[in-house]
């Protein structure tokens, strides 16, 4: 298999670095270019001493990237990717956009929860979003990959399972979730300065998140009705990972047992899914660093809620490694290449 030329637009930043760190072990891809606005001409180890002996990559501009790669990853700030996707379908590049500019596909969503609009309106059909556990039949061969937002992809893999079977009461679902510092980028902010965050937890944009309209767009995709929910966002003290504990309100009285062997059958296939052993709980630890999802289920027969928990890292499952992934299936490749990573123990 010849080797495919990957190139990062935004290396700088902490999802665009992880990339980088992960496409480095990939066994069929080469990084061969990387870019930056402010750190344009130096070497990416000069700006992460990581990566010091690893690589001479020198961070060019974006046009570069595109010129010296077979794919194309962008990892900017959202607004700024559709003059890129426009070039990269010019020029026969496959795209993949790690933020939100190509993955409502209601424009008025994206004009509501963005306050940005669609300039290349032909750009976003040939768009494919991909979550790959719930879409991967849509992306082989796609030209433009929608990669999905961190909260979105912890949270849907929590639900796809009950929404799709029906038994789930639809106006009445909650989802509580907590992400890592490095969710919010490497810019400074007094949010995430470090004596403010640390010894510190509060919940942020209570049901007004922007990902909120992308986690409801995958669920009434599952459900075949619109399903509206409240998503409520913390800051966790924490580098990596997000939790999402959601509740459900059934339509049905069910048990533990039930809802556990629905899970457990809708996931018996992903590699990066695991559903635990019923009674077992949820531990961010156990999927730091790695490309999994795992889920506990369980059920309080007391109201007949179904309570889900869903954990991912948010660099790896929830932006870099799930672009990889994707970028796996666009080309055809072995779906987990480059993501057999299992979380350290300390
Ligand atoms: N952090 C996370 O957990 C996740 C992030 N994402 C998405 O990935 C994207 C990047 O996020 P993240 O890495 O956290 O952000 P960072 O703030 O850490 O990085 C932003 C990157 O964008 C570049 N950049 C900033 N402004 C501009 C500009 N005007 N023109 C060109 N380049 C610019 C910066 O490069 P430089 O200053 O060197 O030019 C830097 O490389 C976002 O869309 C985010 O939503 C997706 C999922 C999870
Ligand atoms: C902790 C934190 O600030 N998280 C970010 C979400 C992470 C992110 O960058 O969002 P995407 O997955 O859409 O790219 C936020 O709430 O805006």
């Amino acid at each position: 298999m010849s080797t495919i030329k990957a190139g990062i637009i935004g290396a700088t930043g902490y999802a665009g670095a992880e990339l980088a760190r992960l496409l480095m072990s990939h066994p069929h891809v080469t990084l061969a270019a990387v870019s930056s606005v402010s750190y344009e001409g130096k070497t990416l180890a000069e700006i992460y001493p990581n990566f010091i002996g690893v690589t001479d990559l020198i961070l060019e501009d974006a046009d570069a990237v595109i010129e010296k790669s077979d794919v194309v990853f962008a990892s900017l700030p959202h607004g700024l990717c559709e003059p890129i996707a426009k070039k990269c379908v010019e020029k026969g590049r496959t795209f993949i956009d790690l933020g939100a500019d190509f993955r409502l596909y209601d424009e008025a969503d994206y004009n509501e929860w963005y306050g940005l609009s669609y300039k290349e309106k032909e750009l976003h059909d040939l768009a494919v979003y991909c979550i790959p556990e719930l879409d991967r039949q849509k992306a082989k061969g796609a030209k433009i990959i929608a990669n999905p937002g961190c909260y979105v992809t912890c949270s849907s893999l929590g639900l796809a399972p009950l929404v799709k079977s029906g038994l789930a009461d639809l106006k009445h679902v909650i989802i509580d979730a907590k992400s890592g510092v490095t969710g919010a980028g490497r810019g400074l902010s007094l949010t995430t300065h470090y004596p403010e965050c640390n010894e510190a937890f509060s919940p942020y944009k209570i049901a007004s998140h922007r990902h909120t309209p992308e986690i409801e767009q995958n669920l009434s995709a599952l459900a075949g009705e619109k399903v509206t929910l409240t998503f409520v966002p913390h800051l966790l003290p924490v580098n990596r990972g997000i939790v999402s504990t959601i509740y459900v309100d059934m339509t049905k009285p069910s048990s533990a047992e039930a809802l556990h062997k629905m899970y457990a059958d809708f996931y018996q296939d992903e590699e990066f899914v695991t559903v635990l052993p019923l009674g077992d709980i949820v531990n961010l630890k156990n999927v730091r660093c790695t490309n999994n999802c795992q889920i506990s289920v369980h059920y309080d027969k007391r109201t007949d809620r179904a309570i889900l928990v869903s954990a991912i890292d948010n660099m790896v499952k929830g932006a870099a490694g799930q672009a990889i992934q994707n970028m796996n299936l666009v080309l055809g490749l072995p779906e987990n290449a480059g993501l057999k990573l299992i979380a350290p123990i300390f």
